[in-house]
């Protein structure tokens, strides 16, 4: 052993003295060559390969630095014990990195790679139009030679779309809206938009937990698919229409839709677009992996045939740009039609941009044109009902944080009775928990009083109801459209649509 260790002391004196007669005696780029050679020589034998990510490509930042880095940041976190930690701009989630010089290894298709942190300091500072930063860093890819033309354009490709995934899932969700009416912001984008953080999830969802679950699965398959809308030939988007009454929860429900996916929310307020072309450029300018809504989309526009109508409304190209305007009619193509609005949702326009879902919702599904609930239109209709026992169930345990073995047998079965015969919606139920929350018994003895008011009533004077909803809901539209309700009558012609609903 002790032979070993002088052999080994003599080798590295012998070395040193190499490199310090190198110095020494060649000039610095014959130096250089040297090292080079040596370098080659050292490759050559090695089995592998190496490849340089660094942070900076000459002056410009290298987007496959940044890739590496969020693509490593989501397992290094399990693995790791000495992290760097970071928290962009607009995003609400921690990102850990490797730190300085450290290593991880991944696997990918079967072969093991090694990623290194390479951080060293920049020597002098070299004229530059922007500041550079003190250090130099980038990642060296390790791979096997064998493996490197198996793996490389694969692997890169799959952590740039990995590492898209992750920055989308940690940014914030946003809200759009194109509440300018048509005009332009600094950077020419027709939408505003502002952080999307709205609550509603599927688990805080009032509805039958069935029909929730074969929603959820429907928006999996369609984020997963598109190697199923490829192979078929179909554009890669999905449309649902929500309808029900007021208050059943149709804009939570698209809430709990983006909060599931992580994607965005275009609002799209049909009435600040003025002809379809607008609307072809607003909707070009939506990004792929979002929900474009159109909220009572009978109300928005008149989306039917507007010749047959010859009411004054508020869809009546006239009325909207004022007499003697320089918008033309119907006819000269400067207002909003049904089939502008179906060519983006189905039409030879709906493959521009990827993977985005169509929401519409109306409380009136009969009042809309046919054209737009043909099958194949909106994939799937959802029925947005008044409070069922198993929507009540979820309230009572949002609310009250009351499980069904936490209520008494007697009460239950009493809600249960009651509960359809009432036909009170989500909406109505909430408030009246919200207002006991504190009290829950209280909470309970008055939805109960409630219900058996409302199901009474329901029981003596049938159409009461439909009168009393229909009363809520001019009374909503006239909030909305203050200046529009007392001017023009109900802007949409009663469709003749009795077409039968999946629900
Ligand atoms: N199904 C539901 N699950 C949970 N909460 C609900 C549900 N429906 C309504 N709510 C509650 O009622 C409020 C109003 O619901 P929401 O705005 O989603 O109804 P809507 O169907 O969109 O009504 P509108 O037709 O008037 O737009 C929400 O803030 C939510 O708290
Ligand atoms: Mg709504």
């Amino acid at each position: 052993m002790r032979e070993y260790w002088n052999s080994f002391a003599s080798l590295l004196g012998v070395l040193a003295f190499c490199q310090s007669l190198l110095l020494l005696i060649f000039p610095p780029q014959l130096r250089f060559l040297c090292l080079k050679f040596f370098n080659r020589i050292f490759h050559l034998f090695s089995s592998y390969c190496y490849f340089d990510i660094t942070e900076i490509d000459g002056v410009n930042t290298n987007e496959l630095y940044n890739a590496v880095q969020l693509y490593l940041s989501s397992f290094v976190s399990i693995n790791g014990s000495r992290l760097s930690l970071t928290r962009a701009l607009n995003s609400s989630a921690i990102t850990f990195g490797l730190s300085n010089n450290d290593c991880i290894v991944d696997t990918f298709s079967g072969v093991t790679v090694l990623w290194e942190h390479v951080v060293i300091q920049r020597q002098s500072q070299t004229f530059s139009w922007r500041p550079l930063p003190e250090e130099k860093r980038g990642f060296t890819l390790r791979i096997k030679k064998k493996n490197k033309s198996l793996i490389l354009d694969s692997y890169l490709d799959y952590i740039m779309e990995r590492s898209n995934e992750i920055r989308r899932k940690n940014q914030d969700r946003l809200l759009y809206t194109n509440s300018r009416g048509g005009s332009l912001d600094s950077r020419g984008h027709p939408w505003e938009s502002v952080p999307f953080k709205h609550p509603s999830t599927f688990d805080t969802l009032a509805m039958h937990p069935q029909k929730k679950q074969e929603i959820m699965d429907d928006l999996e398959d369609f984020a997963n698919g598109q190697s199923f809308y490829q192979k078929t030939g179909r554009a890669w988007k999905r449309g649902y229409l929500l309808y029900g009454p007021p208050g059943t929860g149709k804009s939570s429900m698209i809430a709990a839709m983006a909060n599931y996916l992580s994607y965005d929310i275009y609002d799209l307020e049909l009435t600040e677009v003025h002809n379809n072309s607008e609307l072809r450029k607003l909707l070009m300018k939506t990004s792929s992996k979002s929900i474009i809504v159109i909220e009572d989309i009978d109300c928005s526009v008149n989306l039917t045939n507007r010749k047959k109508n010859n009411k004054r409304n508020y869809c009546d190209p006239e009325v909207r740009c004022g007499s003697g305007s320089a918008c033309g009619g119907e006819d000269g193509g400067n207002s909003i039609t049904l089939s502008g609005l179906l060519n983006f949702t189905d039409g030879l326009w709906s493959c521009c941009g990827s993977e985005r879902i169509f929401v519409f919702t109306t409380n009136h599904i009969e009042k809309l044109d046919p054209a737009l609930l043909r099958s194949g239109r909106m994939d799937m209709h959802i029925y947005m009902s008044y409070c069922s026992y198993h929507a009540l169930k979820i309230l009572l345990k949002n609310y009250l944080g009351y499980e069904e073995s936490d209520l008494d047998y007697h009460v239950l079965k009493e809600l249960s009775d009651v509960v359809d015969k009432a036909e009170m919606t989500p909406a109505d139920i909430s408030e009246v928990l919200i207002k006991n929350r504190n009290y829950k018994q209280k909470a309970v003895t008055e939805l109960l009083e409630a219900m058996k008011t409302r199901a009474d009533r329901n029981f003596k004077c049938g159409s009461l109801r439909d009168k009393i909803s229909d009363e809520e809901e001019q009374e909503k539209r006239a909030l909305e459209t203050p200046n529009e309700g007392s001017e023009f009558e109900e802007p949409c012609k009663e469709g003749e649509n009795k077409e039968k609903m999946k629900s």
